[in-house]
């Protein structure tokens, strides 16, 4: 044999053992996933009762909700309610943690009655603890009872309940709220023809307005610098409610936190409060007499304007948006608005009870956009084991989720065209019969249901109404074309739109006339099934 053969039957000798080791090592690699499979598969169904409600999306034992999480995004419940449409409600197995994801309306009153074992304050000390950095004594302080009416956060609800329900504080805080939009509203009309982006400039309005009639003359955001801490904290705030990545990831936001925090210190210790609503009053009133230390009543308030603005401003943004692009929607608005409007000497009064009262297409627009662009998820967490609607065994420690667009899209509740905008879906028909009001989720419902929700829904209505009594508004481009919403947020309860809009507001005759709004005794719009 020569030398030249030697080697080449050496190497083809060492190829051979390398394709059989590469082989052993496919074939390990190929059965240890299998057996993690398996196992995994065997795991989930092992570990899960046959009372519980039917278990789905396991192709990827505990990954395959995840993906479809990513995939689908806010249409994940919508997607899956299409899949399972005859599950009522189902299980959905992640790691570390069951979801019970509820499709049908009628169990929701079900849930809504378990609330001393389907708890809603641990989902709020959670966020206070991961979004806001409450402190272990806060947290402790949170957390010591979150079941009877003694704990800290059902009495803080409790506390505040009465100066947001109908009545002179809240007339009072509406009123401060409009007040400082209107003047905005007036310098905009001295103006002339102004372009404006349309979604910065509401939040812009509504974040004053809103944060002024609630914190008084000391309001932190009248800073701008505190305003700015604002807009870089907020985009953050889902992601370290998630907790998922470490904190340096979001620097800018923390540090945005952490000027608001200061901001907000500074107000408790000049006692800002005092000039501010009987709202933030009884807020404040509430958390010092707990014992909360004074760096967490800071971050709470921060919590607070979380609940305060995050949800007003896209609502007021899409309400003013389906008004001023549909023609025969802002016609009869303005007829309606122009009712409330008494002028004498110059001065131009609008009657805030006939708007909540007798403004039929301006609060059906409002109640549709809450439905068709809200997207909510309300979260409980399961107290101990229990069984709902004497069926359906929900495990302690696991969530049971009532996701909105779910409700929202449900053609048993809406009809067949659940999928589209109707602005005049709620205007009352003599001899139709009204939408299921239970599954109208824009305020969330039961024990939990917004307290904020006259204070919002008065907000909005008076600036949209003052807005196209003053102002004749076009886009820009000469087109209405609603933005895009895949990125929102989840941490909101409504869409926010990707993309901005350019518009030029044009004083209409009369905007420059000095204008005021009245309230007092009059009955709060009633969307809700709780309020109806
Ligand atoms: C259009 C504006 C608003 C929308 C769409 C909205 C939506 C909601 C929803 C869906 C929930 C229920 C959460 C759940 O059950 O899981 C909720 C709860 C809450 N909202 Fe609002 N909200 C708005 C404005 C406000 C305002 C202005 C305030 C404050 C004055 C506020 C304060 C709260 C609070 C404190 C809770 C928690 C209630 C609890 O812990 O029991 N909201 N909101």
């Amino acid at each position: 044999m020569s030398a030249n053969m030697t080697s080449s039957l050496a190497i083809d000798g060492s190829s051979i053992s390398h394709l059989v080791a590469d082989y052993f090592l496919y074939v390990g690699v190929i059965s240890s996933l299998v057996a993690t499979y398996v196992f995994l598969q065997a795991l989930l169904r092992l570990t899960q009762d046959a009372k519980e409600p039917e278990l789905v999306s396991t192709s990827i034992p505990f990954l395959s909700p995840v993906f479809g999480m990513i995939r689908w995004s806010m249409d994940f419940y919508n997607h899956m309610k299409d899949e399972y449409p005859r599950l009522p409600i189902y299980t959905l197995r992640l790691p570390g943690t069951r979801i019970y994801i509820v499709n049908s309306t009628s169990l929701i009153p079900v849930i809504q009655r378990q609330w001393r074992t389907l708890l809603f304050p641990p989902v709020t000390a959670r966020a206070t603890e991961a979004a806001m950095g409450g402190s272990k004594e806060a947290m402790d302080i949170m957390r010591q009872d979150m079941v009877t009416e003694n704990g800290f956060l059902p009495a803080y609800i409790n506390a505040i309940h009465p100066t947001l329900s109908a009545g002179p504080a809240l007339d009072e805080l509406n009123g401060k709220a409009i007040q400082v939009i209107t003047r905005s509203l007036d310098s905009m009309a001295s103006k002339g023809p102004t372009k404006v982006k349309m979604f910065e400039w509401i939040r812009q309005e509504l974040l004053l307005g809103t944060t002024d009639g609630v914190y008084g003359p000391a309001n932190p955001l009248r800073d701008p610098q505190n305003m700015k801490a604002w807009h870089k904290y907020h985009p953050t705030i889902m992601f370290l409610m998630l907790d998922l990545f470490p904190h340096w990831v979001f620097k800018q936001g923390i540090q945005g936190r952490e000027q608001l925090v200061k901001a907000f210190v500074d107000y408790q210790a000049k006692c800002g409060f005092n000039e501010g609503s009987t709202f933030i009053q009884r807020w404040v009133q509430h958390f010092t007499s707990r014992g909360m230390p004074e760096e967490d009543i800071a971050r709470c308030h921060i919590g607070g304007m979380f609940a305060l603005v995050a949800n007003t401003v896209p609502t007021a943004f899409w309400t003013i948006y389906h008004i001023l692009s549909d023609p025969s929607v802002l016609k009869d608005c303005r007829e309606e608005v122009s009712r409330a409007v008494q002028e004498k000497d110059g001065v131009c009064t609008i009657d805030s009870n006939y708007i909540k009262s007798s403004c039929p297409t301006l609060l059906s627009t409002f109640q549709e956009v809450m439905r068709f662009h809200g997207m909510g998820n309300s979260v409980r967490v399961a107290d101990e084991d229990q069984m709902i609607d004497g069926k359906y065994l929900i495990k302690k420690g696991g969530l049971v989720m009532i996701p909105s667009r779910v409700q929202h899209r449900m053609r048993s509740a809406w009809g067949d065209d659940a999928d589209v905008f109707d602005p005049r879906r709620f205007v009352k028909k003599p001899g139709a019969s009204r939408p299921n009001p239970v599954a109208f989720r824009g305020f969330g419902g039961g024990t939990t249901l917004c307290p904020g929700r006259h204070f919002a829904t008065t907000e909005i209505s008076l600036f949209a109404a003052l807005m196209i009594l003053r102002f004749d508004v076009q886009p820009v481009s000469g087109h209405w074309v609603a933005p895009t919403v895949q990125n929102s947020s989840q941490a909101e309860a409504m869409e926010q739109p990707d993309s901005d809009i350019d518009i030029e507001l044009r004083p209409r005759p009369g905007a420059d006339k000095i204008w005021r709004f009245t309230f007092g005794g009059g009955k709060e719009a009633a969307l809700v099934a709780e309020d109806i």
